[in-house]
């Protein structure tokens, strides 16, 4: 009998990959390739849509070739995707009017300033659950319709379509059939309406986007249509955004379970079940996933520089060859480190949503050498996921006593053990940290019957746990100062 496979893509802000998942739910292969990142201005950043959309398609094929596997064994498709990046493009010729905007990118502030200034603040949270910032993909749909000529008519005409990633993605592998997206991504453009699940007029008035342009939007588990590449045709039975797919991935099936991933951000996501739970604290309320026929929240806490920091350390300053060194030169600083890097280069995020922050080193001596900055940015992960975990634990009114890791920072064991230290909760990192694959698969898989939701703790195997050891006076010490730092870096740009 022929076997049956899950494909899970998994399109990222660096690069783009396509996983082959076997019935049991193992790894079987992934393939990937890194695509062109566009600075255009400082604060800008693009990707061009057609080499995401190459780029992705390579390493399918790739996958296919590689393992010997026929298109008939695929039983269905995952995608899972980086959020909020907004594509727009022509219906009819199926290019491209601008680049992709990334989730990166703050050109946009001055809109958001706007919005702001019109008082519409508490109507996006209390609609959309979100922060007016220009991380998200409304601002960035203005701007284009705005700035390339002839937009903002052929918008008006039906003959332009907006799409985040995924629904780009699923629009030309079903040759345009198909213009859709699921609630998770929904939910990150901060148009929709998360608890009555429909686009929001009021936004869409007020950044003059038509109707017209937003995808449907469906179910993260559920058959969007056929991937059609020549003689094959595989259904398409699960999309969601990557962070809340790397939170099924982790199974945090339950309210409560929280995750966190570090990867060139960080991004933390708490299940807080079938109902919103609204933040008072600088986290934002976004749907986790639509799942038989009901949706899931969850709150989180998005920070925008992590494991960016560590590439800054290797590509800006040429401190370290390979982000792995960053585990060992930090080892080499025994004493309490007196260096506080503040990595806010593109503004903060969660919790504290400062568009014009900006980086800082603090606590520098005659005797501070290398390894003091690399273990303080190294360090600048755990500190800023330890604001956000503060501000969940305050928000949900329990303390996280677990918080599952992933991403390519969280395979840095001297980090993982300070997140332990300076939350005081237990890290557990799984055997396979290739939660979003495995998310964005297991979507697909259930739809297709392959698996069953509740079966899939099995699946998970831990590979580490990592145990707190600070002393109550060490962690709120250290934490302290972390905090006068922060401080010192807010409004920095006018
Ligand atoms: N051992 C490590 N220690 C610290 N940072 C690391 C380590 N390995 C990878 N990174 C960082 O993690 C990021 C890559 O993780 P990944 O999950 O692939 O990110 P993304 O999906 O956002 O592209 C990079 O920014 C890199 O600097
Ligand atoms: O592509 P990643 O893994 O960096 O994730 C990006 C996030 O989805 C942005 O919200």
């Amino acid at each position: 009998m022929a076997d049956s496979y899950i494909i899970a893509l998994d399109q990222g802000t660096t690069s783009s990959r396509a996983a082959l998942i076997n019935a049991s739910g193992g790894l079987v292969a992934i393939e990937q390739q890194e695509f062109s990142q566009i600075f255009p201005e400082p604060g800008w950043v693009e990707h061009d849509p057609m080499e995401i959309l190459n780029s992705q398609l390579a390493t399918l094929q790739t996958l296919l070739k590689n393992n010997k596997v026929l298109p008939s064994e695929i039983v269905g498709i995952g995608i899972a995707n980086q959020r909020e990046t907004t594509v727009v493009w022509n219906k009819h010729t199926g290019k491209p009017i601008y680049n992709a905007i990334v989730w990166q990118d703050n050109r946009t502030a001055n809109i958001c300033e706007d919005l702001i200034k019109k008082g519409l603040e508490k109507q996006v949270k209390k609609t959309t659950g979100l922060v007016i910032d220009a991380y998200f993909s409304a601002t960035k749909i203005h701007w284009i319709l705005k700035h390339v000529p002839g937009a903002k008519a052929d918008a008006a005409n039906g003959d332009l379509l907006f799409g985040t990633i995924d629904t780009w993605l699923l629009w030309n592998f079903t040759n345009g059939k198909v213009h859709a997206t699921d609630y998770s991504n929904a939910s990150r453009t901060l148009l929709f309406d998360i608890e009555n699940c429909c686009w929001d007029p009021t936004l869409l008035d007020a950044l003059e986007i038509p109707l017209n342009m937003l995808p449907q939007v469906k179910p993260s588990s559920y058959h969007f249509g056929n991937l059609e590449l020549g003689e094959v045709s595989i259904p398409i039975t699960g999309i969601a955004g990557d962070q809340q797919a790397a939170l099924f991935g982790q199974t945090c099936f339950t309210k409560g379970d929280t995750k966190n991933t570090y990867g060139t951000g960080c991004f933390m996501l708490m299940n807080t079940g079938t109902q919103a739970m609204y933040s008072n604290n600088g986290l934002l309320t976004t749907i986790a996933w639509g799942i038989d026929d009901k949706i899931y929240y969850a709150l989180e806490g998005s920070v925008f520089i992590a494991g960016a920091a560590i590439q800054w350390l290797r590509d800006g300053l040429n401190l370290i060859e390979t982000a792995e060194e960053s585990e060992l030169f930090s080892s080499l600083i025994t004493e309490e480190n007196p260096v506080v890097v503040v990595p806010a280069f593109a503004g903060l995020g969660a919790p504290y949503w400062d568009m014009y922050a900006r980086g800082a080193i603090f606590g520098l001596t005659r005797d501070t050498g290398k390894n003091h900055l690399i273990k303080a940015t190294l360090q600048s992960l755990a500190y800023q996921s330890k604001d956000v975990i503060e501000a969940m634990q305050e928000d949900a009114q329990i303390k996280i006593n677990i918080l599952k890791v992933d991403g390519g920072a969280a395979e840095n064991n001297l980090l993982m053990q300070f997140q332990a230290d300076l939350l005081d909760a237990v890290v557990q990192r799984p055997k396979i940290t290739e939660t979003t694959v495995m998310g964005a698969a297991y979507l697909a898989g259930i739809c297709v019957g392959l698996w069953k939701q509740e079966e899939l703790q099995n699946h998970r195997k831990i590979d580490k746990e990592f145990k707190p050891t600070f002393s109550i006076e060490k962690r709120e010490r250290l934490y302290k100062k972390w905090l006068k730092a922060l401080e010192r870096t807010k409004n920095w740009i006018d």
